[in-house]
């Protein structure tokens, strides 16, 4: 199913202290943005891209665009202080009444099959995300003493791309705006409608680019489809 995808591009990157705003830095040569965007101006399901930037870095970023020759429309809207604000004013500038995906620009490792499947979720569902099971023990905290081990069986690591209908996600900002609800991710303020959200299995690949070692796990990450892809183009079978 077709949809619009709002990327919140917004961010200052202060944990990755890199001094710039981390969607700039390269992998393989090229920005962390353009390897965001090409997944999605390859989609054939997608219909556009709706870009939340710093106002002052629009014009880098148009640059961008045009030297990586990204071909789909794409919609600048504003940034806003904290990433929900950034999303929100992407939504108002969206143009579909179908679906419309969320998608970090910080994480570069998404894929066309992941889409396919969030997508679909979405559209039966009217709400989906991408989430993987969380791997480590994981307990609650309080200074420096243990409160307690949280049961591990239930627990998921959410990623983007998020997915929704319209309308939904729509209600769900505008709730939360009202309300003064700050959340970490869209579903959460879907979650708060309430309106149930499926969940779809993530990669453990599709990381977020937060901090500086996650610069050398996206390098690994990117030599690894390299020559998976080469693979593939000497196997004769
Ligand atoms: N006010 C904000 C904050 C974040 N983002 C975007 O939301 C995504 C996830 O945010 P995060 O990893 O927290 O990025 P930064 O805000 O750049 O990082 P930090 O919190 O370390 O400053 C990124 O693509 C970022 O550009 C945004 O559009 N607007
Ligand atoms: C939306 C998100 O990608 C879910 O994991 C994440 O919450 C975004 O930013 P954060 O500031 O690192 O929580």
């Amino acid at each position: 199913m077709s949809y619009q995808v709002i990327l919140p591009a917004a961010g200052q990157g202060k944990r990755m202290g890199a001094g710039i705003n981390k969607l700039f830095l390269e992998l393989n040569n090229m920005p962390v943005l353009i390897h965001t965007l090409l997944v999605f101006d390859e989609d054939k399901d997608c219909d556009g891209m709706i870009l939340a930037v710093n106002p002052e870095e629009q014009d880098q970023i148009k640059s961008l665009l045009d030297q990586y020759k990204i071909n789909k429309q794409v919609i600048f809207a504003q940034g806003g202080a904290e990433r929900q604000q950034s999303v929100y004013n992407g939504l108002k500038a969206v143009t579909n009444s179908g679906l419309v995906l969320v998608h970090d620009a910080a994480r570069p490792f998404i894929t066309k099959e992941m889409i396919k499947m969030l997508t679909e979720a979405a559209e039966r569902d009217g709400a989906a995300i991408v989430a993987v099971p969380v791997k480590d023990t994981v307990k609650k905290v309080a200074g420096d003493h243990v409160v307690e081990t949280i049961e591990r069986s239930s627990l998921w690591a959410v990623q983007t791309p998020q997915a929704f209908r319209v309308s939904v996600l729509l209600e769900a900002h505008k709730k939360a705006e009202m309300e003064g609800f700050l959340g970490t991710d869209d579903a959460s303020l879907v979650e708060r409608i309430p309106h149930p959200v499926a969940v779809v299995p993530g990669d453990y690949n599709n990381i977020k680019l937060t901090t500086q070692e996650d610069l050398v796990f996206a390098e690994a990450i990117l030599k690894t489809r390299t020559k998976l892809i080469e693979a593939k183009g000497t196997d004769s079978s």
